[in-house]
């Protein structure tokens, strides 16, 4: 196993000085026979780590497969993903778990963690087998039927109640269907302008308001998806302000991009939950950096190119992000390299419980590392990307920040900017 000297790099932000990775972690002593990366002026994060990507492997191999996704992931300076059950068949039973978790020791190039469906199918009518799913190889602790909300309330108790039994997850995509009826992006101002269906903003509050309530009830941990309204974030501090189990995620689009470019027409800014307002922006950065929002997870969500590039309406809402978010939270953030580390890999690796990821890069310390050049400009260019998908909502635009190079365990991903496999 070859050894990395990184020369002369900047760990979340700290003096330059050289890091050694030996045998999978980071090592002291004498560098020897390590192969020397020269790393001025370039940071270093503990490799990154998404709660919500979806790898549409097995059914929509068109539009990505769990090996496509893992290396965008890797580019974008990822070394862990969590990826979602709303798969053809659904990752509702151990059976479909354990594939995708099997693909992604394959392919080797992050961790690829599934997440099992809550109910059957995601009809929202029974409970998935939820304790085969955490006592299969997979070791599933995190549930949700995202792409639909667990809307029925009773089943929603009941799957907060038996993820208990082994401290699991119910991720929820927060939409209260009846009042989405229709929904083709968010209702406002822009959308009566535009004469299209509005998604309301209190479709996702009362969901959050509602589920809180029963994770307060039942003791029990809820995890929000992809929170989108100022709203939002407002009963979200209440509950934990009360002590209430919850956490929640933003996506890097959310905090970047409104409403307004709906007037396009163009289907890439089609995503659910939709662009939301600048106000709600301006809200969800707030809300990030204080904490009440605990992580931004990309939704990474690949569309073969005939579900996006037709009419709105007919279009399938979703946008690939996994190869943009460090640079898009970059430009919202700045070089807060503590707080981004904060959000992007630590906190998401503690409210997973999964170990090895998001720890600090001390000696002894699993090498589970992305390097970034923060000075570096690049112009977002959709063939470019490794997802399979095109559906980027930045094509032309310039974002900070390069991912020069990442680690799993000590062994390059990704190198010069390009993935090593
Ligand atoms: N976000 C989206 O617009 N789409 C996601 C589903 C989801 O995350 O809700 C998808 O699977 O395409
Ligand atoms: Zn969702």
């Amino acid at each position: 196993m070859t050894s990395y000297l990184l020369r002369g790099v900047s760990v979340l932000g700290a003096d330059p000085a050289d890091l050694l990775i030996r045998d999978g972690v980071v090592s002291s002593g004498a560098a020897g026979d390590a192969e020397v990366i020269d790393a001025a002026g370039l940071v270093a994060l503990p490799g990154l780590v998404d709660l919500h990507t979806h790898l549409r492997e097995p059914g929509r191999e068109d539009a990505e497969t769990v090996e496509t996704g893992s290396r965008s992931a890797a580019l974008g300076g990822y070394t862990a993903v969590f990826a979602m059950a709303n798969t053809s068949p659904v990752a509702d039973t151990a059976g479909v778990v354990e594939q995708v978790w099997r693909l992604g020791k394959e392919a080797g190039l992050v961790d690829v963690q599934p997440i099992g469906a809550v109910t059957v199918g995601l009809a929202g009518r029974q409970l998935a087998e939820l304790g085969a799913m955490a006592s299969s190889a997979a070791n599933v602790r995190i549930f949700s039927d995202d792409g639909h909300c667990v809307a029925d309330p009773r089943l929603m108790r009941r799957a907060l109640e038996y993820v208990k039994a082994f401290d699991g997850i119910i991720a929820q995509h927060a939409e209260e269907p009846r009042l989405t009826e229709g929904a083709q992006m968010h209702e406002g101002e822009v959308s009566t302008r535009l004469g299209l269906t509005g998604w309301p903003a209190v479709a996702e509050e009362a969901i959050i308001a509602r589920d809180v309530l029963l994770a307060e009830h039942v003791g029990s941990r809820l995890h929000v998806c992809h929170v989108s309204t100022a709203g939002s974030v407002e009963v979200l501090r209440q509950a934990k302000a009360r002590g209430v189990r919850v956490t929640a995620e933003v996506t890097p689009h959310h905090l970047l991009l409104t409403d307004e470019l709906a007037a396009s027409y163009d289907p890439v800014y089609k995503v659910n939950p939709p662009l939301r307002t600048a106000s709600d922006v301006e809200a969800l950065r707030a809300a990030l950096i204080e904490g009440v929002i605990d992580i931004v997870a990309t939704d990474h969500a690949p569309h073969a190119t005939e579900d996006k590039e037709c009419e709105w309406a007919y279009a399938r809402p979703g946008m690939v992000g996994l190869e943009t978010a460090l640079p898009v939270v970059l430009s919202v953030l700045g070089d807060r390299w503590d707080l981004i580390a904060e959000r992007m890999s630590r906190t998401p690796a503690r409210i997973a419980g999964l170990t090895g990821h998001g720890t600090d890069l001390s000696v002894g310390q699993p090498a589970n590392l992305t390097l970034v050049d923060p000075s570096a400009r690049r112009v977002v260019d959709p063939s470019e990307l490794a997802s399979k998908s095109r559906n980027t909502p930045y094509a032309g635009t310039t974002l900070p920040g390069r991912i020069v190079a990442t680690f799993l365990r000590g062994e390059p991903t990704v190198l010069d900017g390009k993935a090593v496999k």
